[in-house]
C-alpha cells in the first residue's frame, strides 16, 4: 500500500516531514518521546499515554508485529505515534498482524519521519509542547493554527476517560491471601495481575470512586494506580486517598497514584520540562542505597523535601526513591502509617523486573509485618 505524505507539526511552529503510518486523518496531542528500545505493544496501550503523540527514539518499530498477549488495555491508547522507519514484515510467528494494520484498523495517526533525533533533542531543549500530525493537511500555517487551539496537558483530567465504568474483579491465583481495592485511573493489566500472582483478589474500582465506595469491599489493601493527565486536575481521586488515609488502610500508589498520594500528604506536583518515558531509568532507594533500573512514563513529578522527614496530616513522611538522572522525587512513605509508592512502573510491562518486589512489600504491608 502507498502511504501518504504526512506533517508534524509543533506548537513552535517546528514542523517534519514523512509519510503516513497507521490510520489516515488528523490528530492533536502533547508531544513526548519514549527511549524503550522494546515494549512498542505495551507503550501503545498504557492508558498513561490518553492525550499524548509518542515518538520511538528506537529506529526500527514494529519489528515483531502486534500479538495478543502484550497489550495493557483493550486499544491502543496514544493519540498520535511517530516513528523513523516502521518494520516492513512482522517477524514473529505470534503475530496477529503488522502494526501499521494495527494502528489502521484502530484509527490512530500516525508518522513515518527521518527526523526522530531531531525532534528528541528539540523536545529535550524545549520541552514537552503540543502538537499534531496530518495526511490530509497541505498547509503548514493551517496545521500550525489549530495546534495552538487544542488543549494543553496541563489542567488536563483525563483518568475519568480511560478508566473502567464499572469495577470488576481479578480472581487471586492460588489461594487468596488479601482483597485489596484498586482504583483504576488508567491501570495497566499487568499491574492486577502482579498482585493476584501473589494471592490477592483484586476488586478494580472506576477512577470517580469515594473513599466510602472503596472501602465498601472491605479491603485489607488500597491501591492506587497509574493515568494520564494532570495530577492537580484530579482531585477526586485526592479526596478519596484522604478518606482511605483516615480509615488507616495499608495503601500502594504507583505514577499517577504516587501523585494523587504526594497530593493527599499536601505537597505539590509540576511538570517536568520532558519528562520520564523508557525502560532505562536509574531509581535509587535512598533506604538501602540500591539501584533500579525501571521502567517510567510520567511528565509531572512530586515537589517534596528531599533532605529528611517531613510533617503531613498523617504523621511524618519522606522521599524514599529519587532518580539519579535529574534528581526527581520517585517514591514516598509515611514513617508512622501503612503507605508507599513509587512515581515508576514495578509492573514491569515493559521494562526490567527490578522493582517487582514492591508488590511483596505491599503484601507485607496488608499482613502487618511492615509500616510505610
Ligand atoms: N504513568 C502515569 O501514571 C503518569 C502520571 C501523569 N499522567 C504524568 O504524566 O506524570
Amino acid at each position: 500500500m502507498t502511504q501518504p505524505p504526512a506533517m508534524l507539526m509543533l506548537e513552535d511552529g517546528r514542523v517534519f516531514h514523512g509519510v503516513g503510518f497507521g490510520a489516515e486523518g488528523e490528530t492533536f496531542g502533547e508531544m513526548v518521546f519514549n527511549t524503550g528500545m522494546t515494549g512498542y505493544q505495551e507503550t501503545l496501550t498504557d492508558p498513561s499515554y490518553a492525550g499524548q503523540i509518542v515518538a520511538m527514539t528506537a529506529p526500527h518499530i514494529g519489528n515483531t508485529g502486534v500479538n495478543d498477549e502484550d497489550p495493557e488495555s483493550a486499544r491502543v491508547q496514544v493519540a498520535g505515534y511517530v516513528v523513523r522507519e516502521p518494520a516492513r514484515v512482522a517477524s514473529s510467528w505470534r503475530s496477529r498482524r503488522s502494526l501499521d494494520a494495527e494502528l489502521r484498523a484502530q484509527g490512530i495517526v500516525g508518522i513515518a519521519m527521518p527526523g526522530t533525533r531531531a525532534l528528541t533533542r528539540h523536545l529535550r531543549d524545549r520541552g514537552a509542547m503540543r502538537g499534531a500530525i496530518s495526511t490530509v493537511e497541505t498547509d503548514p500555517q493551517a496545521l500550525l493554527e489549530r495546534v495552538r487551539q487544542s488543549p494543553s496537558m496541563e489542567g488536563a483530567d483525563l483518568a475519568r476517560k480511560v478508566t473502567t465504568p464499572e469495577p470488576y474483579i481479578v480472581p487471586a491465583i492460588g489461594d487468596k491471601r488479601f482483597t485489596v481495592a484498586a482504583v483504576d485511573l488508567g491501570i495497566k493489566s499487568m499491574t492486577p495481575h502482579r498482585m493476584a500472582e501473589r494471592g490477592c483478589e483484586v476488586h478494580v474500582l472506576p477512577a470517580t470512586s469515594t473513599a466510602a465506595e472503596i472501602l465498601a469491599t472491605n479491603p485489607d489493601g488500597v491501591f492506587f494506580s497509574n493515568g494520564p493527565g494532570d495530577p492537580a486536575a484530579t482531585e477526586y481521586a485526592v479526596t478519596a486517598l484522604r478518606g482511605v488515609l483516615d480509615a488507616g488502610r495499608p495503601f500502594f500508589g504507583i505514577c499517577l497514584g504516587n501523585q494523587i498520594f504526594g497530593r493527599a500528604l499536601g505537597l505539590g506536583t509540576y511538570k517536568l520540562r520532558f519528562g520520564h518515558r523508557g525502560v532505562n531509568q536509574p531509581v535509587q532507594d535512598r533506604a538501602t542505597g540500591r539501584v533500579e533500573i525501571s521502567a517510567h512514563n510520567h511528565g509531572f513529578a512530586v515537589d517534596a523535601p528531599t533532605d529528611g522527614p517531613f510533617e503531613t496530616p498523617y504523621g511524618r513522611a519522606e522521599v524514599s526513591h529519587v532518580n539519579l538522572n535529574d534528581g526527581c522525587v520517585e517514591g514516598l512513605r509515611l514513617l508512622d502509617g501503612p503507605a508507599f509508592s513509587v512515581q515508576y512502573h514495578p509492573e514491569a510491562a515493559a521494562g526490567p523486573h527490578d522493582s517487582t518486589a514492591l508488590f511483596d512489600r505491599f503484601c507485607e504491608l496488608m499482613d502487618g509485618k511492615v509500616r510505610g
